[in-house]
């Protein structure tokens, strides 16, 4: 499913931190349908404003920390779960492991996928000190740019320092690799847009980590994502 040969033929970036877009991860008939049939089940809804960043989006757990289980596996489509058991397999990590040079193939990683609504975004920040890298992965199969819900590469901690901007698109990808300066947002979804903005983020901790999306001990309400 996952094409690892086009993560094994990207170079990083290093202006304005390490990282890099990878577009074309599976072919062209996988990729439709993994837009056609991206989850809806089990999603529970994440917002704060104040502290690290303003965030607003619905999560759904797909591969679970520290694990290959892989989570509501009964609710995903054949395409669905083809794709979990990539992300958590050691091929995935061999290849993330040699495009970023960091040695990822036993430290802690999950998976989550996310649905962005109207109005939803993510403010800019560097992601926690316990993140390693973060490789996300997009899902919609058309998207505006007007629409706002690009990934925005900064310079700074300032929002409209914006170096690069990569669009929602299936089959398209960005690895972000932590660091004090890795400064990023997602910008803000408009009020009247008809499609959610559909990613994935598969995200390498240090080891000894925690999940941060799914604290220990915490049972949250999940529901259905009703919306197109
Ligand atoms: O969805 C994106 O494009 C970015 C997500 C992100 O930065 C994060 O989950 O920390
Ligand atoms: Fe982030």
């Amino acid at each position: 499913m996952l094409e690892l040969f086009r993560l094994e033929s990207t170079a990083l970036k290093s202006y304005p931190f390490s990282w890099a877009e990878i577009a074309n991860l599976y072919s062209a008939k996988d990729a439709a349908a993994l837009a056609e049939t991206f989850p809806h089940d089990h999603f529970k809804t994440v917002s704060g404003y104040g502290g690290e960043k303003n965030y607003d989006y619905e999560a759904r757990a797909l591969v679970e920390m520290g694990t290959q289980t892989i989570a509501f596996a009964e609710a995903l489509s054949d395409v669905w779960l083809k794709l979990a058991r990539d992300l958590g397999s050691a091929p995935y990590r061999e290849a993330m492991s040699r495009l970023t040079g960091i040695d990822l193939r036993s430290v802690p990683m999950e998976v989550n996928v996310f649905h962005y609504g109207p109005g939803a975004s993510l403010g800019a920040h560097p992601d926690l000190p316990d993140k390693l890298v973060t490789h996300i992965l997009y899902f919609n199969e058309s998207w505006n740019r007007d629409d706002g819900g690009c990934l925005q590469i900064l310079s700074s901690n300032d929002p409209t320092a914006v170096v690069a901007e990569i669009e929602p698109l299936v089959g398209n990808s960005a690895v972000l690799v932590r660091s004090a300066n890795s400064w990023h947002a997602v910008s803000q979804v408009v009020g009247n847009c008809n499609a959610s903005r559909r990613s994935l983020t598969a995200t390498f901790y240090c080891p000894g980590s925690v999940s941060s999306m799914w604290p220990q001990g915490e049972t949250p309400a999940l529901h259905g994502y009703p919306r197109a």
